[in-house]
């Protein structure tokens, strides 16, 4: 599977250089663009961002405020739960991408585990039972319907990305692929906990989430602070911050870390990590490796990393949610490279990722 090898050397060639500087976010640079979905020129924006640091950030998008801040109240309560059971009620099946997990994702540019747990839903019919937890007891539904919502949204996304992205596909096949609870399903909500780090961890090395690209055809991630947070037309800053002038900086709240950086393979060098703070009201899109390979290219998906805290976000834990739109297992993924089924390609992901899961060595 060359395809597969290929995907994970751009993560394992990064061991050496993991720890490139973070861009500061004071000039403006450290932002990701921002498109307002209700806009009409949306797609052209979108199709900008997409082939150039294939991150950006929707507003507008439609996911509603309450559906989004009941997923992260949810998501709470779960990870306040024992540890014993958590693991007990939501045992992690690997080859399902489903389940409870915790500090056990060794991404292949670190070959250190994340510091993170994460329960993973995966809309595969059978995938979630007997996994799924059964305090708080909105979770189940919450979930649900979280991953309708994204869905729609990642497929309206993949509506417009795709004319320019793959011309030779017949319109609407992208999101066509992409389905919920069916038989080949393997779009997953992905639900994020970092636990506060003590002051003595920082510079160990370790990452809340190693550099990696994501393996679906989009992600979006829904940060914290979330909707409510916005007070103003300028996305993610307060009123109080606006009158002094500081439009780039708003207040810290520990949730933050997340960076993104051009995929190697853009030809362009190492060219830095860009800050991809929480935008109150906005959901965080990035471009996956299945998506890229489909386009054959003319899409590069991005590494991205969740750096570990410093200095006063020591001690905050970071919550955050996403979803993969990933598509149903009998879907070939083409290109003038190889044809591989999203099934394959999907497992073939896993496996470098949670070895030891498999039994692997
Ligand atoms: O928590 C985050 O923001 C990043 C999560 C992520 O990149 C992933 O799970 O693939
Ligand atoms: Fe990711």
């Amino acid at each position: 599977m060359a395809a597969i090898a290929a995907d994970v050397d751009v993560e394992r060639s990064l061991r050496s250089s993991a720890t490139g500087t973070t861009r500061s976010a004071a000039d403006g640079a450290g932002r990701v663009p921002v498109i307002d979905m209700s806009q009409s020129d949306a797609a052209e924006a979108m199709w900008a961002a997409a082939t150039s640091v294939g991150f950006f950030t929707v507003v507008n998008h439609g996911v509603p405020d309450e559906l989004i801040e009941n997923a992260f109240a949810s998501s709470k309560q779960f990870f306040a739960r024992d540890l014993d059971a958590k693991q007990r009620e939501s045992p992690f099946a690997p080859q399902l991408n489903s389940g409870f997990e915790y500090f056990s994702q060794i991404r292949p540019s670190t070959g250190t585990a994340d510091q993170k747990e994460s329960l993973q839903i995966t809309a595969r019919e059978g995938a979630m039972d007997g996994r799924w937890p059964a305090e708080p007891e909105a979770l189940q539904p919450v979930a649900r319907a979280m991953m309708e919502a994204s869905q729609r949204l990642a497929a309206r996304i993949l509506d417009m990305l795709e004319p320019r992205a793959c011309p030779n596909l017949a319109p609407g096949t992208l999101q066509k692929s992409h389905t919920l609870w069916g038989q080949g399903g393997q779009c997953t909500l992905r639900l994020l906990h970092y636990p506060p780090t003590a002051p003595p961890e920082v510079d160990s090395g370790l990452w809340r989430a190693g550099p990696h690209t994501d393996w679906c055809c989009v992600t979006l991630l829904y940060q914290l602070p979330g909707p409510r947070a916005a007070s103003g037309p300028i996305y993610g800053v307060s009123r109080r911050w606006r009158k002094r002038g500081r439009l780039t900086d708003p207040p810290r709240t520990g949730h933050e870390g997340l960076e993104c950086a051009a995929n190697p393979r853009a030809g362009a060098g190492q060219s830095g990590w860009l800050r991809v703070d929480p935008v109150a009201g906005g959901v965080a899109v990035n471009i996956g490796d299945m998506l890229s390979r489909w386009a054959d290219g003319r899409v590069l998906s991005n590494l991205h990393r969740v750096r570990t805290p410093t200095g006063a976000e020591c001690g905050r834990p970071r919550q955050s949610i996403a979803f993969f739109m990933q598509a149903d297992k009998e879907a070939l993924i083409e290109s003038s490279g190889e044809t591989i089924t999203a099934g394959d390609y999907i497992l073939g992901r896993i496996r470098s990722n949670f070895a030891a899961k498999f039994g692997d060595k």
